[in-house]
């Protein structure tokens, strides 16, 4: 069995990624802190290890060179965020087996395992499921809710209707609505729902390296280039790409994805050589698209080419009806992921619940219910475990219920945070598009 050692200050982040390395048959150790890796290194041997680029004392390149030194033949793979590629490639100068960027799916970090265990590969050592083809991912293990409300209803609809044919489907919808999981959901419901799923993030993305993360590289076509790297498009083939926040892409960006498109050939930067590719595209976005073109910001054709079909995700103030349901199921994932058993809500917390209105959405709603099932001693959550804007929420309805008082208090957030948008949004507990929304109803400058 290959044992990794996982490195990463990030509790609920490291604690999902062992169990989904358990999952797979791995055996994996945690260390949050570079000095209790080298301990565990000390006393132990392992094949492999997975480590963070910030920790709480140290930097995670110090034990990289550390490792260097005293075991050179140890693969070790940098975690990183895309706003630390810099120091990841330094990291590959300075031996790293290799990088992966958070947020990072399951397929990648499974591919990355086997690259690194390939070298001693025989068939006692790698697990069964790494040599398969990679099955379709899902965004921590989420399951589908249907939901009863009228708007869920339709969406169900749509997807069920779009999700047999190859169309390439535009979603949108606000932040945090379930933009994602109804892409998945597509995916499952279509006849590629054995091949890959790919999530991609646009908007994580620098545009400098746009290009190689969709298309792959081979060694040494830039600095950085230490060995050949397949991408997004390559790792879908055959599946389903998932462009999330694709508003975000640089114009020539969107050149290169259009050229993909309408060729269906890819070409690895630094290689001659093109490769088919057969990808149902499913992009999402919490702007205006149609808005982004008029201005100039974002190509008509690929525009076109993406909106094939277009579906709406409604915001979880729009489904109140599915509420429970949805409280339901997060409790059930919070019980899971943070092994905890407890069984229900109180009805003052189901008030709060439904008095609330979640700017944020299912995302903020899940989160909620996570960290109150993390504060929860008893068997049903309290209302004193919510956030206070949740545990108050009843007064908050009241006070934005009336129109005349809206525009007053938007002055006066306005006002309170110097003009800031963005902090008048967080006082009035709504999103920025929505402040900007109701600037122009009711005529703010
Ligand atoms: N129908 C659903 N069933 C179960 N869980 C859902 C459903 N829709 C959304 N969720 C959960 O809600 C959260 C947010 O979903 P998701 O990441 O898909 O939103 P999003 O619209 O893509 O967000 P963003 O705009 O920030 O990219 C996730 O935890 C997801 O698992």
């Amino acid at each position: 069995m290959i044992s990794i050692l996982l490195v990463e200050d990030d509790i609920s982040f490291s604690v999902m990624l062992e169990r989904f390395l358990k999952r797979k048959d791995f055996q994996v150790e945690i260390a949050h802190s570079i000095e209790k890796a080298f301990t565990k290194l000390k006393a132990e041997k392992y094949d492999l290890i997975f480590t963070d680029l910030r920790l709480p004392d140290g930097s995670g390149l110090e034990l990289l060179e550390k490792m260097k030194e005293t075991d050179p033949s140890l693969p070790i793979i940098m975690m990183t965020g895309y706003a630390e590629v810099p120091s990841a490639v330094q990291a590959m100068k300075l031996g790293a087996f290799d990088y992966i960027s958070k947020p990072f799916n399951q397929d990648e970090v499974l591919n990355v395992i086997k690259n690194a265990v390939k070298g001693e590969e025989n068939e006692a050592v790698v697990p069964k499921v790494i040599k398969e083809k990679p099955v379709s991912k899902n965004t921590e293990g989420t399951s589908f809710v249907e939901g009863i409300s009228a708007a869920s209803k339709k969406l169900n609809e749509f997807i069920k209707l779009v999700a047999p044919t190859n169309m390439s489907v535009l979603v949108t919808g606000e932040s945090g609505t379930g933009k994602e999981v109804v892409a998945k959901a597509i995916h499952m419901n279509s006849h590629r729902s054995d091949q890959p799923f790919i999530a991609v993030d646009c908007g994580a993305i620098p545009k400098e390296i746009a290009a190689s993360e969709f298309f792959g590289h081979v060694k040494g076509s830039f600095t950085g280039a230490v060995n050949d790297k397949s991408g997004h498009f390559a790792a879908a083939n055959g599946g389903t790409l998932f462009l999330d926040e694709v508003g975000n892409l640089s114009y020539e960006n969107q050149i290169q994805l259009l050229r993909a498109l309408q060729e269906r050939k890819i070409k690895p930067i630094g290689s001659n050589i093109e490769i088919d590719v057969d990808i149902r595209l499913v992009t999402a976005t919490n702007e205006d698209l149609q808005k982004a073109v008029n201005r100039g910001d974002f190509r008509e054709d690929l525009y076109h080419r993406l909106n094939e079909f277009s579906i709406g995700v409604p915001s979880l103030s729009d489904r109140k009806e599915d509420l429970l349901l949805f409280a339901d199921y997060f409790l059930e994932r919070a019980n899971e992921q943070l092994n905890k058993n407890v069984i229900g809500f109180s009805d003052e917390t189901i008030t709060c619940f439904q008095k609330y209105r979640w700017p944020g959405n299912l995302r903020e709603f899940s989160n909620v219910i996570k960290r109150a099932v993390l504060l929860t001693q008893a068997e049903f959550v309290p209302p004193e475990v919510l956030p206070v804007e949740i545990s108050n929420a009843e007064k908050k309805v009241i006070e934005f219920s009336t129109k005349e008082h809206e525009r007053d208090l938007i002055i006066r957030a306005l006002k309170e945070a110097s003009n800031n948008k963005t902090q008048a949004a967080k006082l009035l507990r709504i999103t920025r598009k929505t402040l900007y929304n109701k600037l122009k109803e009711y005529d703010i400058n």
